[in-house]
């Protein structure tokens, strides 16, 4: 299977990584290219074995699945660049976010199989939580591909197009926020002066401990909450803080702000058709 990216930025990256680990295919057979950056083309050829190019005709023409990822800012000149190169047997599968099918048809002008897609970060260690949706070109052999590889770096979820704003909300940029909340638990770590690699590991363990839980345990995140906190202990005392700077309320505007934001640039982006 040969497997070229569009766009060699973080999630780019991180989604070669995962899928090298997971031998998904030879190291060759995957091809990327970025707008003019050569000097990270042999970074990262160095870094995965991996093939890269500038010649569109040679990423496109051979490839079983193009995986499509710029900026949204760089959508329409980037498409503009490909097109020539797109056939009606090109599958197609961007992962920008707020970039609708619609307009990616629209600028490649032919009827090829689109996928839209969000996975996250973490595809980097095959953890990536990914919903993923397809035009009506898409045959079985197509989808069963993308879910395949999306599988191999992390969970994948067929999801409606119309859902893909809250998703990105969700779970594009969901690992971000876990980030911020571990950043303030260093913050405080370091206030108490604890040594910073023994904080690390076990505020990181507390994290992998609490996800795993969410995942086997099968009770609701509130209800473990429950279990943790004993009446006039600790965490009473501590989530009471978080409930009078009204902690969830941020968090569900930060997410609702994401949300936004992912409609916003299918708008800006999506007006300079030409
Ligand atoms: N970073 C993340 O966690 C996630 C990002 N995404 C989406 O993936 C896309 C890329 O995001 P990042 O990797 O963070 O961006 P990035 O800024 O790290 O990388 C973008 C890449 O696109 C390349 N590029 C720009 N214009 C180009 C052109 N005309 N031709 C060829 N290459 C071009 C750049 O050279 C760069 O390599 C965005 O649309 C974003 O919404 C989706 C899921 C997660
Ligand atoms: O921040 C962004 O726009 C991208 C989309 C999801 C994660 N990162």
């Amino acid at each position: 299977m040969k497997i070229s990216f569009i766009g060699a930025g973080s999630i780019a990256e991180a989604m070669i990584a995962g899928l090298i680990e997971k031998n998904i295919c030879n190291r060759e057979n995957i091809c990327i290219t970025n707008r003019n950056n050569k000097l990270k083309m042999t970074e990262l050829e160095e870094k995965f074995g991996i093939s890269t190019t500038y010649d569109m005709n040679e990423l496109i023409h051979n490839a079983d699945m193009v995986i499509f990822a710029v900026k949204p800012k760089d959508a329409n000149e980037a498409l503009d660049k490909i097109r020539p190169y797109i056939s009606e047997n090109t599958f197609f599968v961007s992962v920008m976010a707020g970039i609708s099918i619609e307009f990616i048809t629209d600028k490649l002008k032919t009827n090829c199989a689109i996928a839209r897609a969000m996975p996250n970060t973490s595809a980097s260690v095959g953890k990536s939580a990914t919903a993923i949706t397809f035009n009506p070109f898409a045959s079985n052999r197509q989808k069963e591909m993308a879910l395949s590889i999306f599988s191999a770096i992390g969970i994948t979820e067929e999801v409606e197009e119309r859902q893909m704003d809250a998703i990105t909300a969700l779970s594009g940029s969901g690992p971000a926020y876990f980030y911020y909340m571990v950043e303030a638990m260093e913050r405080a770590a370091e206030q108490f002066g604890l040594e910073k690699d023994t904080s690390n590991k076990l505020i990181i363990q507390t994290l992998l401990g609490a996800a795993e839980m969410l995942s086997v345990s099968g009770k609701k995140a509130a209800d473990l909450r429950q279990e943790v906190t004993s009446p006039g202990g600790t965490t009473e005392a501590g989530i009471s803080v978080l409930q009078q700077t009204e902690m969830q309320e941020a968090f569900v505007a930060c997410i609702q702000a994401a949300y936004e934001q992912s409609k916003q640039l299918g708008i800006m982006y999506e007006s300079k058709i030409t």
